[in-house]
């Protein structure tokens, strides 16, 4: 679904992101694990070319999208993040808009009009982020009022609307308590069945328990990835090793 081929990414003189080959399949949770600073966030941000945004950020290399080289001249920055979505670490969702709106509104803005199919978007995106009967009577009132975890499961429902092949997360449960940490991450295993997911977390059991496939990030450097079971009981570099068994970082 995704492949980088010797992606290097800089912020300045900074190589922040060194050569990095991999390929991620479809339909599966790829966990990103590693000390903070290794790069995980701004490789996952070079995946829908987020970075761009950051003055001085530089890539070279491609991303494959299904074959595509995500920046080619001709792709645009905004398609691209529209077919690769991200949820952030801390909940985001459009402070004056309700409920309803915040999800709709990646559609509205493309010019989507029709009310009785908005309505039924809004209703299946909700429901795939698990939101919807907690919700469902309360549409037109503002995001805000929603708990964290509310939040963050509207954020997925928002990213979802505008119908993705690929969601990045980024350490999306790191701000919410275990309940609601428990249910995104039962998310993960029905969203996969349609969306090929990316996340970054720093929480290790949440990467074996959630992901069929692990990359350990070590100072820029991608140095190992596999199975996730394989990296979780048989990992190949001593650096993995060290990382997973609590030795560093
Ligand atoms: N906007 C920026 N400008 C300059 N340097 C940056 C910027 N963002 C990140 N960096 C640097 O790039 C390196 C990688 O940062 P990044 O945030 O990708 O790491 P990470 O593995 O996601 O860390 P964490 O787990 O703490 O979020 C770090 O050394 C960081 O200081």
């Amino acid at each position: 679904m995704i492949e980088a081929k010797s992606l290097n990414l800089w912020y300045g003189d900074f190589h922040a992101i060194k050569n990095i080959n991999m390929a991620i399949e479809k339909n599966k949770v790829t966990a990103f694990i590693g000390p903070s600073g290794c790069g995980k966030s701004t490789f996952l941000r070079a995946i829908n070319r987020m970075h761009e945004v950051i003055e001085g950020a530089k890539v070279e290399g491609e991303i494959l999208l299904e074959g595509e080289n995500i920046y080619n001249p001709d792709r645009d920055p905004v398609t691209v993040r529209q077919q690769v979505g991200m949820v952030f670490q801390k909940p985001n969702p459009f402070p004056t808009m309700s409920i309803y709106d915040n999800v709709a509104a990646g559609l509205r803005i493309n010019g989507f009009k029709n009310k009785k199919k908005l309505d039924e978007i809004v209703e299946r995106c909700l429901t795939q982020a698990g939101l919807w009967n907690e919700v469902k009577d309360r549409l037109s009132k503002n995001a805000m009022g929603l708990s964290g975890g509310q939040q963050q499961r509207l954020c997925i429902a928002r990213t979802l609307a505008v119908e993705p092949e690929v969601v990045l997360m980024d350490e999306p449960t790191s701000a919410l308590d275990p309940i609601s940490t428990q249910k995104v991450e039962e998310l993960l295993f029905e969203l996969k069945k349609k969306y090929t997911i990316i996340i970054v977390t720093h929480n290790m059991q949440q990467a074996a328990r959630v992901s069929d496939h692990t990359a350990f990030f070590l100072l820029g450097e991608m140095v190992e990835f596999d199975q996730t079971e394989t990296i979780f009981t048989n990992p190949q570099d001593k650096r993995t090793e060290d990382y997973i068994t609590g030795r560093f970082g």
